[in-house]
This record gives structure tokens, sequence and C-alpha cells, in this order.
């Protein structure tokens, strides 16, 4: 190693410690130099011939810190007796700096200040830096992004609803599936989409109580995505915290200061039940802000002018402090029309503002429909009646629809969201999706005991047992034996029990296990939380649990019970959509069964008719039937007057039931359904989404990347099996850049149907937080910034110089645009030698990669103060070079940005046209956005992102 030259006030930094900071000589005695290191507080004493050094020289254009934190820009730089002085820049005047005044810690973000403060690495890491840009290039440009390494199977209808509502820019949408076909899947989808691409960072997720833990599960172990549930115990722990003095102040103060734990997490999991009961958790949760909220089973928010429910006006509250805001129910007009459309308008007020209007649209949806299948025939077919229908409903829109890229879909999307359902419904069926198993239902008449003759009609005959003593009905109701004896033959199946109330599920079930001596366990909205998750667990367990799980109607909404095959309706509910939320307990994906639905009722009882108005009238146990609300709306009168004794009404309900379903189910296929349908999902879309996610996932392309990440990283791997490896952190781990593995290591498998099938395995994928982590950390560190590596090529001359230089754009601008979105990840890459010639051709990346070698660690500390002024020559060369490729780069990023916004901003005109309530500023907020993002883009210039020096033997 040469003799360096020190002299006292000069700075260095070492290079094999390089935690130290910025270096200050303080003392040379015969051959021995003393640093003092300032941000370490420590001192160091190195000989002067071997000492592991390097000066520290800032060049013009870079940035320097004084001590006292402030920051300027360098102008010149002067060697005052070996000393420098910088003349640097403060943004208002021009100081004169000496270097003895700098700050001990330094952050060499260049480059180049990193290779000659010997900050550099071996050339692995650098190739890892390239490859990381390039596959986060690849990947965001690819489809499949945002939806890859779910641990689900890939179903059309959630795939292609989670990425048509995903890549918005915060979705706003109601997710209406029919029950049991995984809306909580599509969600996480979604959550995990705009997580992952970083549309969105904070989410609140908001379900009634018996949910909380079935979601806090399946986000973890799906998507990875770990949730923090804040409740009453949360709060309990909090207040515990505050000492007196706290309490003094807040009760003196009010209590603005206190610590909002909603704010301490990004990822909330909250009941609604909590919320609605605790004015201090909704006004933290409010004051949180969110970029998504999602709200399970909505249609508990009943809405009408008169009487919002108070479930509906917490939500309100929150969805306006929410950007984005996801709505989920299988029965979305369970309470009524009018609630339905509150809940639209919560989502879309824009397009949804007038109630009576909505209903009449529904009336168009035929013509609509029919105009929308002859377009998707083919324009050419369409009648001079359709075009005049189309300009009457687009207006001037049709004319810029036409002239646009795809005018057919341009104008069903125009159609849809304007005039149709609106973009923000989906909603998926089994008869759309198909392959689901049969439901048989299995009525068995009893004869009503005396005991309930005087309440065997109106609605308290459906569930007479609330009328007299638990130990009379026990004993006399003929459901119980019928119950034992239907539970003993079908002994060892499980079996889901529901009735209406939480008091006969409790007292059903400790009937059965005490006296029938059935394995039973009981599920209903009195248990806390732990006690139902306990009850569901045992009743999931195949070998030891129960055989029979008792629900109450609130208690079982929303789970997971496909496992099972029998369920008994111990009661029928008075609303048709209560009935299809029952079935759907086991009627979801994953059941492998015909479903068998015992019905015991009591003859000549509100029962029979209820009975029979499913059966015949509504055909709702063998079919879901999404019409039922409506066609209950229609046949009020007669349905109340069967229900409540008049036999002979009953006849008549059943026959105009039948008619009025058939009749609404046709409609509704014809226009409303059949528009939905088409929002819902397009096959052939999700077919390629789905194969460009498989192609991600079973390539080994990320499993390379990550052993040469761990191979950088000191990660040990080893073979567990075949698409399997135990890691673990080796002796030269560095933990800062692998997150979630544990210091006992992990097992993962880069396979889906592995990590399908066996849960304990992580899968790993491009999108799997320890992938994505590494990606994050090599790029946002320094990681391979600055390396050195050798070349043997006969060609070049010994101790000939090239760099390989890497630049990226650099666009500051306001986190809200996201305009990284719209810019290259990949870097530009440029190899130049030190005439200024353009290699980049001739030796591609990859080539290179496989000439060079590494060069030993003392051997390249050594060479780089000789070469130093060559490399800042090469440096020179390749910015020379770069400039004109910021321009053409700079114009594609503003195409995606204008091909983002103009039809946002077309479609809020084209609404407003309608709809007096959209104000100007809505519309000029996107464009004042559009015209932010054309201005930042314009500002952007290219910087050096990264360099590889490579010397030739
Ligand atoms: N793609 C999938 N891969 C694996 N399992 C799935 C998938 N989609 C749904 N499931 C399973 O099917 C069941 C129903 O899904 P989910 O709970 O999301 O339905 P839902 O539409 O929200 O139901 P509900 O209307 O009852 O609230 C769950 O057990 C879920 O784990």
């Amino acid at each position: 190693m040469e003799k360096l030259d020190f002299v006292i006030g000069q700075r260095w930094v070492s290079h094999s410690d390089t935690g130290l900071g910025l270096g200050i000589v303080t003392d040379i005695s015969g051959r021995r130099v003393t640093l003092g290191f300032p941000s370490a507080d420590e001192e160091r004493t190195y000989a002067i011939d071997n000492a592991p050094l390097s000066r520290i020289i800032f060049q013009v254009g870079e940035e320097i810190e004084i001590f006292d934190g402030s920051r300027l820009v360098v102008q010149a730089v002067e060697d005052l007796g070996g000393v420098l002085m910088y003349d640097a820049y403060d943004g208002d005047q021009l100081h004169q700096v000496s270097e003895v005044k700098l700050s001990g810690s330094v952050n060499f973000s260049a480059p180049q200040q990193r290779l000659f403060a010997g900050q550099f690495d071996r050339n692995g890491a650098f190739r890892l830096r390239v490859a990381t840009m390039q596959h986060l290039e690849r990947l965001r440009a690819s489809s499949a992004q945002g939806l890859i390494g779910a641990r689900t199977q890939h179903l059309q209808h959630q795939i292609y609803i989670a990425h048509e509502v995903a890549k918005r820019h915060a979705p706003r949408v109601l997710l209406a599936d029919e029950v049991g076909l995984g809306k909580t899947i599509e969600a996480g989808l979604i959550l995990h989409y705009q997580i992952h691409t970083g549309r969105a960072k904070r989410a609140l997720i908001v379900v009634p109580d018996s949910l909380i833990h079935q979601w806090l599960v399946e986000m973890l172990r799906r998507f990875n995505l770990r949730f923090s549930i804040i409740d009453q115990q949360r709060y309990a722990a909090l207040d515990e915290q505050k000492d007196d003095v706290d309490a003094l102040v807040n009760h003196i103060f009010g209590d603005d200061d206190e610590d909002n734990p909603f704010e301490s997490e990004q990822l909330v999991l909250c009941s609604l039940d909590f919320l609605t009961d605790s004015a201090r958790a909704q006004k933290h949760a409010k004051a949180a802000g969110w970029d998504l909220m999602v709200v399970d089973e909505a249609h508990h928010l009943a809405w009408s002018p008169e009487e919002p429910s108070v479930e509906y006006q917490v939500v309100e509250e929150l969805a306006t402090e929410s950007r984005g805001l996801l709505l989920l129910t299988a029965t979305p007009e369970q309470v009524g029309l009018a609630s339905h459309f509150a809940r639209l308008r919560l989502l879309d007020p824009a397009r949804f503002h007038d109630l009576e209007a909505f209903r009449e649209q529904e009336q168009q949806y035929e013509a609509i429909n029919r105009v929308v299948r002859r377009l998707q025939s083919g324009s050419s077919e369409l009648t001079a009646e359709d075009r005049t229908a189309l300009e009457g409903w687009l207006g001037d829109e049709l004319g810029q629809l036409l002239a646009g890229e795809e005018p057919e879909q341009a104008i069903i999307d125009a159609l849809l969201d304007r005039h149709g359902t609106g973009r923000v419904l989906f909603r998926n069926t089994r008869a759309a999706i198909q392959g689901f198993p049969e439901r048989v239902p299995k009525p068995a008449p009893l004869t009503c005991p005396e005991m309930y003759q005087p309440h065997a009609w109106g609605t308290i005959g459906l569930a007479p047992e609330q009328e007299v003593t638990e130990d009379m009905w026990l004993a006399d109701d003929p459901r119980i034996p019928w119950l034992q004896q239907t539970l003993t033959s079908l002994r060892p199946e499980k079996v889901v029990v529901i009735c209406a109330r939480a008091e006969t599920a409790m007292a059903l079930e400790h009937y059965l296990q005490l006296r029938a001596g059935i394995r039973s366990a009981a599920f209903h909205e009195h248990l806390s939380l732990i006690e139902r998750d306990r009850a569901a667990a045992y009743f999931t367990d195949s070998e030891q649990g129960a055989q029979v799980l008792i629900c109450s109607e609130i208690g079982s909404e929303g789970r997971n019970f496909q496992f099972a095959h029998h369920l008994v309706l111990f009661d029928l509910p008075a609303n048709p959509d209560l009935l299809e939320q029952r079935i759907g307990r086991l009627d979801r994906i994953g059941q492998s069964e015909t479903i068998k639905i015992h019905i015991p009722y009591l003859e000549g009882t509100a029962q029979e008719v209820q009975y029979r108005w499913f059966e015949e009238g509504l055909n709702a146990f063998a079919e879901s039937c999404s019409v039922g609300v409506s066609v209950q709306e229609k046949v009020q009168g007669q349905w109340q007057a069967a229900i409540d004794g008049q036999t002979s009404a009953l006849n008549e309900l059943v026959a105009v039931s039948a008619d009025e379903t058939a009749r609404l189910k046709t409609m509704l296929q014809n226009g409303r359904d059949a528009l939905i349908e088409l929002n819902s999902c397009r096959p052939d879309v999700a077919r390629t989404l789905i194969e460009a996610i498989e192609s991600e996932e079973e390539s080994a392309q990320v499993r390379d990347y990550m052993m040469e990440a761990f191979d950088i990283l000191g990660v040990d791997v080893e073979d567990h099996s075949e698409h399997s490896d135990i890691l673990k952190p080796g002796e030269q781990y560095q933990a800062g850049h692998v997150a979630e593995l544990p210091e006992d290591g992990v097992t993962v498998t880069w396979h889906r149907q592995d990590a399908l099938e066996r849960e304990d395995l992580a899968f790993m994928s491009w999108e799997h937080p320890m992938v994505t982590g590494v990606m994050d950390s090599v790029i946002s560190t320094g990681l391979g910034k600055a390396a050195l590596a050798n070349l043997s090529v006969k060609a070049l001359p010994p101790g000939t110089l090239l760099l390989e230089a890497l630049f990226s754009v650099h666009c500051p601008a306001p986190e809200t645009l996201q305009l990284t979105r719209y810019l290259p990840v990949s870097p530009l890459r440029l190899l130049v030698d030190v005439t200024g010639k353009d290699l980049s051709r001739a030796l591609p990346h990859d080539r290179l990669n496989d000439l060079c070698s590494n060069i030993r660690r003392r051997t390249a500390q050594a060479i780089v103060p000789k070469i130093r002024s060559q490399v800042e020559t090469l440096v020179g060369h390749a910015e020379t070079l770069s400039q004109p490729h910021l321009e053409p780069m700079k114009n594609k990023a503003l195409e995606q940005v204008e091909s983002h916004f103009a039809p946002e901003i077309r479609r809020l005109e084209a609404l407003q046209a309608v709809n007096p309530a959209i104000r100007d500023e809505e519309v000029d907020y996107f464009r004042k956005q559009l015209a932010a993002a054309r201005e930042a883009i314009g500002h952007a210039s290219l910087a050096l992102e990264g360099i590889r020096v490579i010397v030739t033997s």
C-alpha cells in the first residue's frame, strides 16, 4: 500500500470500519497518525504507511454537511497547505467552509464518493443492484404485479375483480358476489396490490365482532398482511400506562393530545360493534386518516332519510376520511333498496345522487344491455335506433369515445358507468361461475305441540320457543327428538345447526351435550371472541372435535364451514337474504359435496308457510335467490296474511311469488344482472392475468435472484426438499437487509402448489415480504452502488479503465402524485472508456458479468486513489452521453400520466352534465394534479445511481 500524506485538520474515512464516520487528523507523530471520529466519539491511531484510510474531497456540485447540521452545495475547492477550503452555497449566500468544520457523520450517496471513500462492494453486489432494478421494472410493467404470491387458488372471477379494482387510484367499490364466493379473498388481493404498489399505506378493516379473528388469519396466511387489532383491551392497556399527571392534564385541557392507537399502526382491524360503542375510538379512527377502508357485511349499514342507523353514520364519517373504500356484502338489498342506494352513494356520490333517478335508470337496463351486446359483437351491426339511443345517453362524449382506442370497449365502459350499474358494483353469481355442488332440501314436517298453539302464527310463530320456558320447549318441542335422532343417524358427519336466536342456540347446545351425549359447541353473539374462535376450532377438528356446531343467526354470519355437508335450519328466518346467508356457511368455495339442508317445521304454523314460500315461491333452498327481497316487497301483504294464519292466502302467495320470481329473474337477466355480470368478470382478461401471475410464480428467476442475494447478504441456504429450502442467518449475515428471517431460520417453498398444501412453508414469490424487503433494501441503501472488477481480454491493453455507469430518473414531486409509477426504474446503462467512447452495445451487461471477476479488497483499496482522476473523467463522459436519453424518458412518462388522468377528467365532465352536484373544483382537482405532474416531470433529471470500474489485466 502506498504511503499517504497526512496534514492535521484533513478529513479521512476508514474503509475497514465505515461506521466510524468522517475522521479528522488530530496528530501525526513519527510513523503514526491519529484521527478523531466525532460521530462515534472515538480516537484511533494507525501506522502511516499501512492505514486503511481514504481521503475525502467533495467535488463541485456535491452537498456537504457542517457540524451544526446545515447543508451547503460546493461551488469551488481550494487546497490551503493540504487542508481544503470549500466555497459553498446555502441557497442564500456563499460561505467559506474549512473541511475541519464538516460534520462527523457522512452518508456518501454519490457512487463515486463511495468508491473514493473506500466504501465499494464486490462485483456481485453491483450485479445484484442491476438485477434488482431490472426485475423491478419488469414486474412493474407486468399485469400480474400486485397479485403474485397470494396463497389462494387462482379463480377467474376473483382475479378479474381484484385487478380491475386494485389498479384504480383510491378505489371505491361494492363487492357483492353471492355468499361464499370469496369477497374476503378479493378484498385481500386488492389490499395486497394497493400496498405492494405503494398506492395505499394505511388500511382499516371494519368487520362484525365474530369475524375479527377470521380476517386476521386470512390476511396473514394468504397475503402476508399483518393487521393489528384495536379493541377495548387495547384501550384498557393504553389507559393503564397513563399516569396520574396525564390524567390530570387530560382532565384540565381535554384529551386532544392523548395517544391515538389508530395512528400507531398502519394496518388496523377493528370491529364495527366496538366502533359504534366507543365515541373515543370513533374519533381516533377518523383522525388517523386512511388510504383504504374495508367494511365487511356492509348490509348492516341500514339507512333511510328519516333514520340512518348508527352503523351507517359511523361508517359514513370514516368513509369521508378514507381515500379508498371497499364495502362487502353478499346481500346488498337485504335491508331495502334505499339502504343499498345510500351505500352506493357513500362510494360514488357523483354518480349516485338521486334515488328516484336510480330507480328509473333500472328501467333502462334492458335497452342498454341490448346495445351493449350488439357493441360486443362488432359495432357495424348497430342499428340506426341504437345509434340514436347512444347519442341520447352519451351526448357529445360519444364522439370522443369513438375517436379513441378500442371505441367499442370505451363506449361499453362509459355506458355501464354513466347509465348502467356503475363502475362501483361487482357481483359474481354461482350461475355465472358454475361448478358448485347441488343443494338438496330435506323437509321434515312435525306436529305442532299444544304449548305452541297460541304462538303458532305471526313472525313469533317462526321461533315460538321464545314464548315458553326453556324447560317446556326442550321437553315438548318435536324438533328436539327429531334433531337428536337426525344427528345420531348422521354421526360422525359434521352438522351445522342454525337458529335465529342466541338463547335457542345456547339451550340446544346444553341439551345435546349433557342430555343427548352429542359432542357439540355453541356459536353466538354472547360469547367472547376467544370463546367463539375456540368453539369454531373445536368444530373444525376432524378427529377429536365436535360433531355439531349450533349457531345463532348473527354469530354465524361470514364464517367458513364448507367442510360440513349437512345444515339443519332449526327455524327459518323471515328474510330470504338471511336464508341465503345461512346456507352460504356451507355453500362456499371449497365445498366438495352436495349440501343437504334439513328443515324441520311445525305443520299448520307460520313455519310451514315460510317453508312453502321459500321452497315453492322462491326455490330458495336449492338455488341462490337474489330476487327474494324484491319479491317479498311486492307480495308483502299476502305474505303477512299467510304468516298470520290466513291459510287461504298461502296458495296464492306461493303462486304469485313463483310468477314474480320468474319475471324478475328474466328481467334482471336481460337487464341489470347482465350488465353487472359484464362488469364483474371478463373471462378472457382473467385468463390472461392468471397466466401472467403463474408465469411469474413458476419461473426460477425469483429463486436465482434470491440465491445471489443470500450469498451477498450472508444467509445460509440448506436443501429441504424438491422445491423447498431452509434459510438461516449465516456468519456474515447482514441483518438489516433481510426482513422476516427469524434467528432460528425459516423453511420456504418456491412452488405454489406446495404452498397451498403446506401452510407451514412460507411461499416465496416476487411479492413475498422477504423478497420485496431485499429489493427495497438494495435500492435504498448503498449496496452495490460502487464496485471494482477485473476484466481479462486480449483486445485491451492491461491497466485500461472502463466505467459501467447506471443512471436513473430523478424527479422530486409531492407523494400524492405517485409519479414514480410513471418513471422507469430500470437504469439507463452506459459503458465508456477514457476517450469517451460508448461501448454499451459492444459489451452488454450480462456479457460483461460473464467476463468480469473480483479484485481482492486490499488490492482494490490500493488502486482506487491512483485512478481517481481517471474515474472522474470517465464519470464526466458517462454523464455527457446520458443527457440525450433524458428527453425521451420524460416524454414517455408524460404520455403515461396523460393517459391516466384524461379519462378521469372526461368521466367527471360527462357526469357533471347529468349531476349538478359535481362541483367544478372536483374536476379541477384532477386538472391540477395533471398540471402538477406535467411540471414535475418537466424538471426531471438523470442521477448517477451506480458505477462499476473495470480494470483490465
Ligand atoms: N381463491 C381461493 N382460494 C382458496 N380458498 C378460497 C378462495 N376463495 C375463497 N376461498 C375460501 O372460500 C371461502 C369463502 O370465501 P370468503 O369468506 O372470502 O367468501 P365471502 O364471499 O366473503 O363470504 P360471505 O358472503 O359469507 O361473507 C373461505 O373459506 C375462503 O377461504
